[in-house]
């Protein structure tokens, strides 16, 4: 089991794997688990900073002690696999189980209290909803290419690695000092068992307004993905999840830097296209992410980009995870 003087060491030698974590060390460093380190909660976990000699990190405690073990196994395979500059660093995992002795329906039993937690690098800048603005004021167009394009890199990365995430949102991508995304939040389980009945396992993935069509016919696969960040791109541009085109380049056209205004009007006005291509209702119409990467890159290769499209469908599909 790893050390405090472990996991300093590998918050500063990015080189070090993911290490299995002892649950004393996580209650030491976020001072048991206080409130006034707590950076937040979502439907299955609260984050608390921790606190080391060398900088701070971010632990992931989850609410459900009745998470399956199979389960929490999957979600540290998937981590664990997992390295690159807009995805968030993994740094371990803890697994505790610990006998309480409590009366239960008038006998006198021996309970088994789970805790599930993960330790992340903490990503100091709060996470993309905060920063999501019209295009008229807020952030200026450069750092809002850089984050597409940080988000696209991290995709593609996961996407390579046939990992889906299943919940990209703005509240899912964090972002440093120097407002570099990191993808957050993928591959943590989302199946979990119900609290009410006990044994009824209930699959909650995705956030409304960001879920492909799909979804609600419980099919989820990398083009899901694609049409969460189409809801995205478009939202950076525009400051709203669907937008009339035609506005919102006026409006840049009238902001951007006067120097380079041609060639950023050109970026506009790809991810604005890209915007609606990747929320296109049938998935195999949706660019698969290489190919936006490709167009961000501002490779002017746009005719090839629907050959390509149906041939990396057909060959995704041969494969069976498009
Ligand atoms: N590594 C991290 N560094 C800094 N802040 C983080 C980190 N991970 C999560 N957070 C912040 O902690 C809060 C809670 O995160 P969490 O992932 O539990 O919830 P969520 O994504 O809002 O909800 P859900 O998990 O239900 O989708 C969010 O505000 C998020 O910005």
């Amino acid at each position: 089991m790893a050390t405090l003087s472990d996991l300093e060491r590998m918050l500063s030698d990015e080189s070090e794997g993911p290490k299995a974590l002892p649950l004393s060390l996580l209650f030491d460093i976020t001072k048991g688990f206080s409130d006034d380190l707590k950076i937040g909660s979502g439907g299955f976990a609260v984050v608390y900073k921790g606190i080391l000699g060398n900088g701070l990190v971010a632990v992931k405690r989850l609410n459900n002690s009745y998470m399956i073990d199979e389960e929490f196994l999957q979600e540290v395979k998937c981590l664990i696999k997992v390295k690159h500059q807009n995805v968030v660093r993994f740094l371990g995992y803890c697994a505790d189980t610990q006998g309480v002795a409590e009366t239960y329906n008038g006998n006198f039993v021996m309970a088994d209290v789970h805790q599930r937690l993960f330790c992340f690098e903490y990503v100091p800048n709060g996470n993309l909803g905060a920063y999501i603005s019209e295009a008229s004021h807020g952030l200026e167009w450069r750092k809002r290419y850089q984050i597409i394009k940080g988000i696209c890199e991290g995709l593609n990365y996961l996407h390579q690695n046939n990992i889906v995430h299943s919940d990209l949102n703005p509240a899912n991508i964090l972002l440093d000092n120097n407002m570099v995304p990191k993808i957050a939040d993928f591959g943590v389980s989302r199946c979990f068992r119900d609290n009410q009945s006990g044994d009824i396992l209930t699959k909650v993935v995705g956030t409304m307004g960001y879920m492909a069509p799909e979804f609600f016919s419980g099919k989820i696969k990398l083009k899901s993905d694609i049409y969460s960040l189409g809801v995205i791109i478009t939202e950076i541009v525009t400051g709203k999840r669907h937008s009339e085109d035609e506005d919102v380049i006026e409006i840049w056209r009238n902001r951007l830097e006067r120097s380079k205004e041609h060639s950023q009007l050109e970026q506009v006005k790809v991810c604005v296209k890209l915007g609606t291509e990747c929320t296109e209702f049938n998935p195999g119409k949706r660019p698969p992410i290489q190919l936006i990467i490709d167009r961000l890159a501002e490779k002017k290769k746009y005719g090839l980009v629907h050959q390509n499209c149906s041939e990396f469908d057909g060959r995704a599909r041969r494969k069976g995870f498009q």
